[in-house]
């Protein structure tokens, strides 16, 4: 619905005029219907309308977006372009305009033409109705939409741009988008517009790097407190508790039903907490990268509109989510850098009443994140000429997370002079553990340290803080063990961006018939394949096929979580009793004799998708699982239990559905008569062996046609 202008808008009035705080205010309640501006608003607003450029940081939940959105509403003709990092953010603020009548729109890939076309006839027009125009960066770097823009701008109809997230830009900054850095020639092509920088997350050197990328001529440079009063800082030690599901399940309970996010490392912890928590009678769901986009947005939309009180979610979730009364915001694991965690908390009680962030701090946690980012800065260091101060960046500042968690100071003083914000310990006013029960978080970390020592007399591995890759002991450091694979999902989540949802996104409607496109990637794949082979003599790949393998130490940690799992199981049934370690030997033994040849990634999959059953299993279930320990122990005195190779037949598997099931159930479903690669390697094992690539294609193309899958095994041959 179109609201009236306002009288304000009539023309001949004088730019000072426009500027008004008064005619602002108007503007203020008329379209948005809030009394006052806050903090730092209008000195954006006036400066911006004035001309000039400005750099404006606000904490999460500040209103940021009306430091633009009020100048597209004070000029009479043209409008605002807002670059927003994602589509979905940009979708959301255009629909919430468009309810208040304000005439915005966004351009975007995933649009139909028509509607792009519609957008573009009116920016071109020559009076667009349009106030407010967002886009990606990627359009901007576009050469088509760039000559569009110039045009509009000699014209003198482009007010103001306005770079949303703009810590986007800077390497140094916790999101770093390489599209952003398209964004640096906006200013030689469109000289004498104003731009406005925002974000919430800048610590000095970002806030540099963004005026200096951005060219920002003599901004105005205006900064609000970091502080958010309103939320309530706590960290629990995991190593500490009994249970730590159960613990966050009290926790969520007796909140009442209310409004939660729960942010967790990766996709399968998703998963198992979800599961477990649903059990437990919470309303929730999981969200991640993982999920297909129907489900993703089924859960999005549920958690907004109240259907669903919690989500569990890796950090693909959140930015640009405007639900105001989220009460609790619980890091399951501990977050990357202060940065992120400051954003990711600052979802909470964005409508200024008492809110809650709660971070679980473990010390496994702690060294796995150490690994990805140390890793990830060893392979960026090796892939490109980055200065090493760079590539230990990440590192350095996830050390300042740990301070967090292991100090025991007032928590909320550590957040703010993270961002360089020099505040009274009596700001807090004991809305944090630390300021409100210091006795308590004490005793805590002096447990902590003594438990730290103990481990660490007992695996005679370094515990407390490290700044150096080499001592992160991949194997006996915890459960994280380099799998490539999950380093980079890892990594994926943590960046989550629409830019790749993009590039899919276009690749699907790319001019190439479906079936082409298919037949060419299998063709590439088939190609690839059989380079592998024949690599496969070469000292790189035995290399590679050794860095797969199973050491004794990673079998010892899966057992290890394995029984943990087991042990909350009893607990969760309370009414069943079992020997956890040698049902968890047992459960570990079943998943290496299944995948135990076929390297880390289909094992460790495994054993996630056992803990995942045991989260959620029945007593009976369970019996009857555990029953063929009885069986194999009578049925083979000693040594089949023992032996990793044992068939598996003797086992009742129990519901996975998982991973490796799935690529089992399709391509092990088919009658393979090919020579597998796997074969020759686990002669003992009683299952099928789990076809290549090529052979799986083959074995689905023989009825069509003999003759190709002939001409493939002909060249395999030749290979081996
Ligand atoms: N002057 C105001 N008075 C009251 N509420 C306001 C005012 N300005 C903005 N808000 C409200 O505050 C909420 C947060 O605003 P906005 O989304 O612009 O914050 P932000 O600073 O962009 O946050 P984020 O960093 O999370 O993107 C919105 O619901 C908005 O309507
Ligand atoms: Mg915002």
């Amino acid at each position: 619905m179109e609201k009236s202008p306002l009288p304000l808008q009539n023309t001949g009035r004088t730019v000072k005029q426009i500027c008004g705080k008064e005619a602002l205010v108007k503007l203020l309640r008329w379209h948005f219907g809030h009394a006052e501006f806050r903090g730092k608003q209008l000195e954006a607003i006036e400066a911006v309308l004035s001309g000039r450029d400005c750099f404006c940081l606000m904490p999460t939940g500040g209103g940021k977006s009306m430091c633009y959105q009020i100048p597209a509403l004070a000029k009479k003709d043209g409008f605002v372009l807002v670059v927003c990092p994602l589509i979905a953010l940009m979708e959301n603020q255009v629909v919430a305009l468009k309810e208040k009548g304000i005439a915005a729109e966004y351009l975007s890939s995933t649009q139909t033409s028509n509607v792009r076309n519609k957008i573009h006839e009116d920016i071109g027009s020559g009076k667009p109705s349009l106030r407010l125009l967002y886009v990606t960066p990627e359009l901007i770097a576009t050469s088509g939409f760039m000559s569009k823009l110039t045009k509009i701008h000699d014209r003198g109809l482009l007010n103001l741009i306005a770079i949303d997230e703009a810590h986007c830009i800077s390497t140094w900054g916790h999101d770093f988008r390489p599209s952003y850095s398209k964004l640096s020639s906006l200013r030689s092509h469109l000289p004498g517009v104003p731009i406005l920088a925002l974000t919430a997350t800048a610590v000095p050197k970002v806030q540099k790097d963004v005026i200096e990328s951005l060219c920002l001529q003599n901004p105005l440079v205006l900064k609000s407190s970091f502080n958010r009063p309103n939320i309530y800082y706590e960290v629990r030690y995991k190593d500490l508790l009994d249970d730590v599901y159960a613990d966050l399940s009290n926790l969520l309970k007796s909140s009442g039903d209310v409004c939660a996010i729960i942010y967790c490392l990766e996709r399968t912890a998703c998963d198992d907490l979800s599961a477990h928590l649903s059990k437990n009678g919470i309303s929730c769901a999981a969200y991640h990268a993982g999920l297909n986009d129907k489900l993703r947005s089924s859960v999005l939309e549920n958690w907004i509109s109240s259907k669903i009180q919690v989500v569990v979610a890796t950090v693909a979730f959140g930015m640009g989510i405007d639900r105001k009364d989220v009460r609790i915001v619980c890091h399951f694991n501990i977050p990357k850098s202060m940065e992120a965690f400051y954003q990711e908390s600052g979802r909470a009680g964005r409508d200024q009443l008492l809110s809650r962030s709660l971070l679980y701090y473990g010390i496994d946690d702690r060294k796995r994140m150490e690994f990805i980012l140390c890793n990830a800065g060893c392979k960026k260091l090796k892939t490109s000429n980055l200065q090493e101060g760079l590539s230990k960046k990440p590192l350095s500042d996830f050390h300042q997370m740990v301070e967090y968690c292991e100090g025991s100071g007032c928590r909320r003083k550590k957040i703010l002079e993270s961002f360089g914000e020099q505040v009274p310990a009596s700001l807090c006013r004991k809305s944090c553990d630390a300021c409100k029960h210091p006795n308590l978080v004490a005793k805590n970390l002096g447990e902590l340290t003594a438990t730290c020592v103990g481990r660490q007399r007992a695996s005679s591995s370094r515990i407390f803080m490290s700044s150096n890759c080499d001592i992160i002991d991949e194997e006996k450091s915890s459960e994280y063990w380099n799998r490539d694979d999950e380093v980079s999902g890892s990594e994926e989540d943590i960046s989550g961006s629409d830019d790749d949802a993009e590039v899919i996104k276009s690749l699907a409607r790319s001019k190439l018939p479906a079936k082409s496109d298919l037949n060419e990637k299998m063709e590439l794949l088939q190609r690839a394949e059989e380079k592998y082979y024949q690599n496969k003599t070469s000292d790189k790949q035995v290399s590679k096929l050794d860095k797969n393998a199973i050491s004794d130490a990673l079998r010892e940690a899966s057992k290890q979580r394995l029984q943990n799992a087991l042990k909350q199981a009893q607990q969760r049934l309370g009414n069943t009793k079992l020997e956890e370690e040698t049902s968890a030997t047992f459960l570990e033994n079943e998943c290496y004799s299944k995948y135990g040849k076929t390297g880390k990634s289909f094992y460790y999959s495994q054993v996630a998708s056992t803990v995942r059953w045991l989260s959620t299993t029945t007593s009976t279930e369970l019996a009857n699982r555990l029953a063929a320990i009885t069986r194999s122990s009578s049925e083979n005195v000693s040594s089949k239990a023992e032996d990793p190779t044992a068939p598996l037949s003797m086992v009742d598997q129990g519901p996975t559905g998982n991973i490796t099931e799935d690529v089992q159930r399709s391509v092990g479903s088919e009658t393979c008569t090919f020579a597998s690669p796997m074969e020759d390697a686990s002669p003992t094992t009683g299952l099928p062996p789990i076809p290549s690539f090529s052979e799986f294609i083959n074995s689905k193309m023989l009825e069509d046609n003999p003759n190709r899958v002939e001409k493939n095994l002909e060249k395999r041959m030749r290979f081996q």
